[in-house]
């Protein structure tokens, strides 16, 4: 990884995002989706993901489900269990409840919250399976309350199902049977317009490559999405205090995720960016998946020396981050002058995969910047709320006058008049049905 002044250092966002060959085949995908329905879809699963289907075989058996159960070890049932117990008691505590307030004069204004009746959620499987993000997808639109929870996964990772078992335990465990067997901007659009085979869903969630984020920005508006999470994104504020080995071993849990997945180190030790910049290499050449890390360190790495923390915090604010992980003397006391992340980890022990799998919070987080304006998967992604307005007589008595000042003043009678003959009718002593 190339140690560099934060001025030297360009944000990767300033450019376009994705390819515009990317941009141009997600489109295309969509466009064909949403005019041939499964007859494209099976033509892109086969094209992207080698799997041969027919439309009957999209969807996953209930047979399929169980059997998995008989290829995966007993030591992961346990540990999606005992993953799921925290995510659900994280998510728990963002339940809303619908409220009502009654007013001296009868006045009632509330909001009704309500879960989405149908969600998609994509669990990513191209490069590695993901049956964690199943539970954080699933779990808090269970705590939601939504009805209908439809799982698309690729089938590219293998297994005789064709879909990874680990994926299909953890959707069992979940409790969710909907389940196709299609990924990338295929399944995306799938969700968003329908096919024959997949109904239409109300909100697509979940995270995914390059292709799947660029295909949620593009069916947005048709279907609601949580946000842009795409390829995953580490930065590592540390001082001199932190330990290189563990700075280079973070950066590169996420670097492993794919080609396009950032890990940045911002620092003001010299010493600990070229220490950091060592151990990463030494520790590439150690990893499985050693050919993606390093594509992602080497096009989207950095290592960034500042002039001090402050200068550090302004460029990780500037970045936006889906994790940050602060690595000082004192972390906690610049946690206030964080901005945007999607997740802030504290101090050497809270390395990022404790987020992704254990602790509770979501995984699925906002990436490309977008940590500026949109939060992580929540139980808020899968409601929707209704304001709620009873006006009494003696309430629209008294503000009626106000009401129409107002509508006059956007030239806007009809509104006026709809307030004013009703204040008519009570003054003439109006039966409260325009009589
Ligand atoms: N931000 C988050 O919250 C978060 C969480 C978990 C994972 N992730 C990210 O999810 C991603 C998972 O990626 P993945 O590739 O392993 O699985 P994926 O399921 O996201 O993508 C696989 C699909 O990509 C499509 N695809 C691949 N090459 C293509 C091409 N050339 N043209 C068109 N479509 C193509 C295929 O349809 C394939 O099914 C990683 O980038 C990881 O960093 C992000
Ligand atoms: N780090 C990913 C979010 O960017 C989530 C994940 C799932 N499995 C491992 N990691
Ligand atoms: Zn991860």
């Amino acid at each position: 990884m190339k140690v560099q002044s934060s001025k030297e250092f360009k944000l990767q966002r300033e450019v376009e995002y994705g390819t515009p060959e990317q941009n141009k085949a997600v489109k295309e995908i969509v466009a064909d989706i949403k005019q041939e329905g499964d007859a494209a879809l099976l033509r892109y699963t086969e094209r992207f993901d080698g799997a041969a289907l027919t439309a009957a075989g999209l969807r996953v058996t209930e047979e399929e489900l169980q059997a998995a159960y008989g290829r995966v070890e007993e030591s992961f049932v346990t540990a999606i269990r005992a993953a799921a117990a925290n995510i659900r008691a994280f998510h728990a505590r963002q339940k809303r409840n619908s409220w009502m307030d009654l007013q001296p004069d009868g006045t009632i204004l509330g909001q009704i919250i309500r879960p989405l009746k149908r969600v998609g959620v994509y669990v990513p499987g191209g490069k590695a399976a993901y049956p964690s993000s199943v539970l954080m997808n699933v779990i808090p639109a269970q705590i939601a309350g939504v009805p209908e929870i439809v799982m698309v996964t690729p089938p590219s990772t293998g297994g005789t199902e064709g879909i990874d078992p680990y994926i299909l335990v953890a959707a069992a465990e979940a409790g969710v049977n909907e389940i196709y067997r299609v990924g990338g901007a295929q399944a995306i659009a799938a969700l968003a317009f329908g096919t024959a085979s997949i109904a239409p869903v109300d909100k697509i969630c979940g995270p995914g490559n390059i292709y799947v984020a660029l295909a949620k920005r593009e069916v947005y508006g048709a279907v609601d999405i949580d946000s842009i999470a795409g390829p995953s994104e580490i930065v590592v504020l540390a001082d001199d205090t932190a330990e290189a080995a563990y700075v280079a071993a973070d950066l590169l849990s996420q670097a492993e995720h794919d080609e396009m997945a950032s890990a940045i180190l911002v620092t003001p030790s010299q010493r600990l960016a070229e220490a950091v910049a060592a151990e990463v290499e030494r520790q590439l050449q150690e990893l499985p998946r050693e050919a993606i890390a390093r594509a992602s360190v080497d096009n989207y790495g950095a290592i960034i020396v500042v002039e001090s923390l402050a200068e550090g915090i302004s460029v990780v604010n500037r970045l936006a981050p889906e994790h940050l992980e602060i690595v000082t003397e004192d972390p906690m006391g610049l946690l206030g002058s964080i901005e945007n992340a999607g997740a802030v980890f504290l101090g050497p022990y809270s390395s990022e995969p404790v987020g992704d799998y254990f602790a509770g919070p979501n995984h699925i987080i906002p990436t490309n910047g977008t940590a500026r304006f949109s939060s992580p998967v929540d139980v808020d992604d899968f409601i929707k709320k209704s304001s709620l307005i009873y006006y009494s007589k003696e309430a629209l008595l008294q503000d009626g006058a106000t009401i129409i000042e107002l509508a006059r003043r956007e030239g806007l009678e009809g509104h006026a008049r709809a307030i004013e003959i009703r204040l008519q009718n009570e003054a003439k002593g109006g039966d409260g049905n325009g009589k």
